[in-house]
C-alpha cells in the first residue's frame, strides 16, 4: 500500500440483533492499529468515528426479529450515505479507506462510496452470504443483506443506494461460506456473483481460491473493495462477533487470504478500500478479536513476517 491509509470509523450496530458491534470501532483502535500500522511503514490519519442516529430513539418494535422485513431501515440509510461520502471523498483525495464496523450493514455504504465513480469488484470474507432481501431475511436484520442492497435486489431495488454505485456483480466473490439460509442460497446461485465455500477452500486450501477470487473479482476492472467480516474465522480465534458459525477460517489461513491480497496490491494496486467489520467488544474475550482484526489489517496492507 503506497496510499495513506485513512481510518473511518463506522459505529452502527442498527443491522445486527445484538448490541455492543457499536463498539467495534474503539475496540479496534484500542487494540493499536495505529501504531501497528505505522510499524508495518504506513502513515496513517484518523477521520474518527461517523455520526450514527442515537440508539436510544431506536423503536422498540424493531428490535424483535421479524421476518420479510428490513430493520432500522432509516437508520442505516443515514449512516451509509455519509461513509459512501467519506469514502468517496479519501479516494478522491488520494488516501485509502480503511473502515472499521459496526456491523456489516455498514458495507452498503462501503460498496457505494467505493463504486461511486468507477467500476469496482468485491471479495467478501464471511460465514454469511448477506443476501437476504427484505423479502427474504428470516430475521430483518440489515446486516444479513448488504451485498443484495448494494446489487438493488427486491426491494431494494427503489433504494438510492441500489443505483448510486458500480459495484459490478460478476466482480463479486464470495470466499468462505458455510452458513446460508434457503433462498439466500438459490438467490445467490442464481447471481452473477462467484462463490466459494468453506468446502472449497478445504479441497483447494486459502492460498488457490483467494488467488481465483482475486483474479475474478479483478476481471475488467482495475480495483476492489475487500470487506472483511470478523465470523469468518472459526469462534474460538475471533469469538467477539454475534453470529458465530463453527468450521471457520483459521488464525493462519486468514493471515494467508489477506497476505495474498496485500501480494496482488503491491503489484497491481488494485485495492481501493477495505474494511472489517462485526468486531462485537461485549462478546468479546480480552479485545480478542479487535487485535485480531488490527494483527489482519496490516496483513491487508502489506506487513511481512521477514
Ligand atoms: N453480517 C452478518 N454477520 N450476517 C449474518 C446474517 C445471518 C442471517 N443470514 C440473517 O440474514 O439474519
Ligand atoms: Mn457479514
Ligand atoms: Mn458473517
Amino acid at each position: 500500500m503506497n496510499r495513506e491509509v485513512r481510518i473511518i470509523g463506522a459505529p452502527s450496530d442498527y443491522g445486527a440483533n445484538r448490541r455492543g458491534v457499536d463498539m467495534g470501532p474503539s475496540a479496534i483502535r484500542y487494540a493499536g492499529l495505529a501504531d501497528e500500522l505505522e510499524r508495518t511503514g504506513l502513515t496513517c490519519t484518523d477521520a474518527g468515528d461517523l455520526t450514527v442516529p442515537r440508539a436510544e430513539e431506536r423503536d422498540p418494535e424493531e428490535v424483535q426479529p421479524t421476518a420479510g422485513s428490513a430493520k432500522f431501515l432509516k437508520e442505516t440509510r443515514e449512516v451509509c450515505t455519509a461513509l459512501a461520502d467519506e469514502i468517496a471523498e479519501t479516494i478522491t483525495s488520494g488516501s485509502f479507506p480503511l473502515v472499521l464496523g459496526g456491523d456489516h450493514s455498514i458495507a452498503i455504504g462501503s460498496l457505494n462510496g467505493s463504486g461511486r465513480d468507477e467500476d469496482v469488484g468485491a471479495i467478501w470474507f464471511d460465514a454469511h452470504g448477506d443476501f437476504n432481501t427484505p423479502e427474504t431475511s428470516p430475521s430483518g436484520n440489515v446486516h444479513g443483506m448488504p451485498l443484495a442492497a448494494a446489487l438493488g435486489y427486491g426491494a431494494f431495488g427503489d433504494e438510492p443506494w441500489a443505483s448510486g454505485n458500480r459495484v459490478s456483480e460478476s466482480n463479486v466473490v464470495l470466499v468462505g461460506l458455510r452458513s446460508l439460509d434457503e433462498r439466500e442460497k438459490e438467490d445467490i446461485r442464481d447471481s452473477d456473483m462467484t462463490a466459494f465455500t468453506m468446502s472449497d477452500i478445504d479441497e483447494r486450501g486459502t492460498s488457490e481460491v483467494v488467488e481465483e477470487a482475486l483474479d475474478i473479482a479483478t476481471a475488467g476492472v482495475d480495483q476492489i473493495h475487500v470487506s472483511f467480516d470478523m465470523d469468518w474465522l472459526e469462534p474460538n480465534e475471533a469469538p467477539g462477533v454475534g453470529t458465530p458459525v463453527r468450521g471457520g477460517a483459521t488464525y493462519r489461513e486468514a493471515h494467508t487470504a489477506l497476505e495474498a491480497v496485500a501480494e496482488r496490491d503491491d503489484a497491481e494496486d488494485v485495492l481501493r478500500s477495505l474494511e472489517f467489520v462485526e468486531v462485537n467488544p461485549v462478546l468479546d474475550e480480552r479485545n480478542k478479536t479487535a487485535e485480531l482484526a488490527v494483527e489482519l489489517a496490516a496483513s491487508a496492507l502489506g506487513k511481512r513476517v521477514l
